[in-house]
């Protein structure tokens, strides 16, 4: 099992495997004021994106809501990038932040994350997810590539139900029907099989009651020195290795 948990995270009564420990463990990260309006900056940078996408203004307007918002990116652009820690999923999320907040789809401090509000249980994951208007395919209904990685990440959950965790080897997805913009989607995802380092998940994702598209994904757990290995090529400084998956 890698140790690369923060100090202080523990594993629940009766976990097993690496990824419960890791996935549990996520609500023993403090949710610092800090990290909260991390969360809260994300969220105001999401509001802008869906306005300027939605909001139906006159050129004037255009150009004034541009200077002012190209200023304020110009300031932060200025600044240099905060060094952070993690590998894979988690690394885009330093530990600081808990293990998701920075990912690009579940991520809640990431504003181009939907974000997706995963639960997980033993035997199945279920994400929940409102797509508004950027993420828009074709008219009024979730892009496809959105739904795909929806998909990778609900199942790349749910493949730790194996007790073992890896990167996507491939991702089928079958489109059955339009997929709405602005209403709830609950996507869901399990475990179909394990064999050896090859890990099959199956999902879907609903509206109400029509399943819109349905998906299948082959991870492949890995050792997780090779998440050291490319941490180490990102730069940070890296200690040992992590151990086996
Ligand atoms: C990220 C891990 C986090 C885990 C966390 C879990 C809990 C967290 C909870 C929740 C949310 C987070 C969830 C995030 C999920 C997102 C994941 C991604 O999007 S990952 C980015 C996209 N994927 C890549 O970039 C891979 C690129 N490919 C590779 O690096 C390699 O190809 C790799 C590692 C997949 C396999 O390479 P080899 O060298 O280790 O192993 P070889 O020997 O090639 O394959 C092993 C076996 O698998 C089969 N295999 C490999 N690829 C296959 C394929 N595409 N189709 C069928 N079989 C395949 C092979 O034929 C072989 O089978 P035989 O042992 O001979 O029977």
């Amino acid at each position: 099992m890698p140790d690369e948990r923060p100090p202080g995270r523990t594993a629940p009564p009766g976990a097993s495997g690496w990824a419960a420990p890791f996935i549990t463990g996520e609500a023993d990260v403090e949710l610092t004021p800090h990290r909260l309006e991390k969360r809260r900056l994300a969220a105001a940078v999401r509001r802008i994106v869906d306005a300027a996408i939605s909001m139906d203004l006159s050129a004037d307007e255009v150009t004034s809501l541009a200077d002012r918002l190209d200023a304020m990116a110009s300031e932060l652009s200025d600044r240099p990038a905060a060094a952070y820690e993690g590998f894979a999923e988690a690394a885009t999320s330093p530990w600081a932040d808990g293990f998701f907040d920075r990912s690009p789809v579940l991520g809640e401090a990431n504003a181009l994350a939907p974000p997706i509000r995963l639960e997980f249980s033993p035997d199945r994951i279920v994400g929940r997810v409102v797509f508004g208007a950027a993420y828009e395919g074709p008219p009024s209904c979730v892009h496809g590539g959105w739904i795909a990685a929806a998909f990778d990440e609900v199942l790349g959950a749910a493949q730790s139900i194996s007790g073992a965790g890896g990167m996507t080897a491939y991702l089928k997805v079958d489109y059955r029907a339009p997929t709405p913009l602005h209403e709830e989607l609950v996507f869901e995802g399990e475990l179909a099989r394990r064999e050896g380092r090859k890990i099959f998940t199956t999902g879907r994702v609903r509206h109400g009651d029509l399943v819109t598209a349905e998906a299948e994904a082959l991870f492949i757990s890995i050792d997780f020195s090779r998440f050291a290995e490319m941490r180490r090529a990102r730069g940070d400084e890296v200690e040992g290795t992590t151990g086996d998956a």
